[in-house]
């Protein structure tokens, strides 16, 4: 399949997926899909609550599912989104901190609304210096 056909393909799934949304409050429906390495494909959706700051958005939902699967840093492949924005959709910082803890910094990820707009960026572009926690042996000698 070629590279073109994957995206749509991606971005089309993430579509069907933000239908799912669970948006009451921000009545603003977000859909996601990551791939895995071997093919298996893992959709998201935002889940809001009433207490707002539980509210999860589609690119956690699709990678915590992925990981409670058994996926594992390694693992993925390509990470779609989608919203009704006028352009892409820009995922929010929290995601962009999960994204570049699972997800390899070189990893595509497409953003895209519900026409032909869309654009393909990379994990590392979306947040470049991303927090990590410093090996075990340092954080224990920094911890004096
Ligand atoms: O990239 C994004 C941006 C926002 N949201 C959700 C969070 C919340 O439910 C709603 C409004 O911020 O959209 C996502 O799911 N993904
Ligand atoms: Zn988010």
């Amino acid at each position: 399949m070629s590279a073109t056909a994957t995206s749509a393909s991606l971005l089309s799934l993430a579509r069907r997926a933000r239908e799912r949304a669970w948006a009451p409050y921000s009545r603003f429906a977000v859909g996601a899909v990551v791939q895995t390495r071997d093919g298996r494909l893992f959709e998201g959706c935002n889940v809001e609550n009433a207490a707002y700051g539980l509210c999860n958005c589609a690119e956690r939902t699709a990678l915590f599912a992925a990981v409670a699967a058994g996926c594992r840093p390694g693992d993925f492949a390509a990470l779609a989104v989608v919203a009704d924005t006028p352009g892409p959709v820009s995922p929010c910082g929290a995601c962009r901190q999960v994204m570049a803890e699972l997800c390899d910094a070189a990893m595509p990820v497409l953003l895209g609304n519900l026409g032909e707009t869309h654009e393909a960026t990379t994990v590392g572009a979306l947040l470049p210096g991303a927090f990590r926690l410093p090996a075990r042996g340092e954080a224990l000698a920094g911890a004096g």
